[in-house]
């Protein structure tokens, strides 16, 4: 199968400091990719490049073979760190919002959503939780019939409940073969059975990347494992 993402030698300063020195990447279509790394690594810098929100200092990214921006908005579905909703809004609000915005945004998953990730369309965003605030994110990102979702720390700060409601939904919305996942995070042993790929990323650089199943037969360890032990 080609690759359906691509990086070459992706480099990206923010004034003196580089937080991406040199990354290559090869994705293919239908995977679900770990992007492991500790605070600082790079990951929200390279997922946001991904997303077209961020231009690199050098390198380039090509999404079936196009460069991120305009072209491949219609692609494209990220989830960023922290909140980018309106406080004046209501969930159902949020839906409206998103199904204005992107064609893609199928209103059905959207309902399944609601009920699989408990959430009142009534209730105000000011009144979530942080749980179920990232549940809202999920179900928002995940209703597009995207072809590549990019879900930056979905499960950081998240109870164990709210945790597995995520995982599922996850699960849920991969169009199998179809849609590839790539999920930045610190929190591996939570979510690691999910992973097809893995990448270790390390003051912006990939130390480790390949098959998450081949890497903990080759090591004889969990992935949590071989990130401890990769990226002390
Ligand atoms: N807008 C910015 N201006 C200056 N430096 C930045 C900016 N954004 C990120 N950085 C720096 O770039 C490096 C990579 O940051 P990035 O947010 O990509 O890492 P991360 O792995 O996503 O971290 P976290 O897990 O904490 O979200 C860090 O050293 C960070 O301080």
């Amino acid at each position: 199968m080609s690759d359906f993402l691509k990086a070459v030698n992706l480099k990206k300063r923010y004034s003196s400091k580089w937080a991406l020195r040199g990354v290559d990447l090869n994705i293919e279509k239908g995977r679900i990719v770990g992007l492991l790394g500790h605070n600082g690594s790079g990951k929200s810098t390279l997922l946001k490049i991904i997303a077209g929100l961020l231009k690199p200092t050098e390198g380039e990214v090509l999404i079936d073979g196009k460069r991120p921006g305009l072209a491949t908005k219609g692609i494209v579905s990220f989830m960023p760190e922290g909140s980018h909703l309106y406080k004046w809004m209501r969930i159902k609000d949020a839906i409206s919002f998103y199904r204005e915005m992107f064609d893609d945004f199928n209103g059905d998953k959207a309902e399944d959503y609601l009920k699989l990730m408990a959430l009142n369309p009534e209730d105000k965003i000011t009144s979530l939780s942080r749980g179920m605030m990232e549940r809202l994110k999920l179900l928002l990102v995940l209703s597009r019939n995207a072809e590549i979702y990019l879900l930056d720390e979905p499960l950081s700060g998240i109870d164990p409940l709210s945790r597995d409601k995520i995982i599922t939904g996850i699960l849920e919305g991969y169009r199998e073969g179809e849609s590839s996942i790539i999920i930045s995070t610190h929190m591996v042993s939570e979510i690691e059975k999910i992973f097809d790929e893995v990448i270790f990323l390390d003051h912006g650089e990939v130390m480790m990347s390949g098959n998450a199943d081949e890497m903990r037969d080759q090591r004889g360890k969990s992935i949590e494992d071989i990130f401890k032990e990769v990226l002390q």
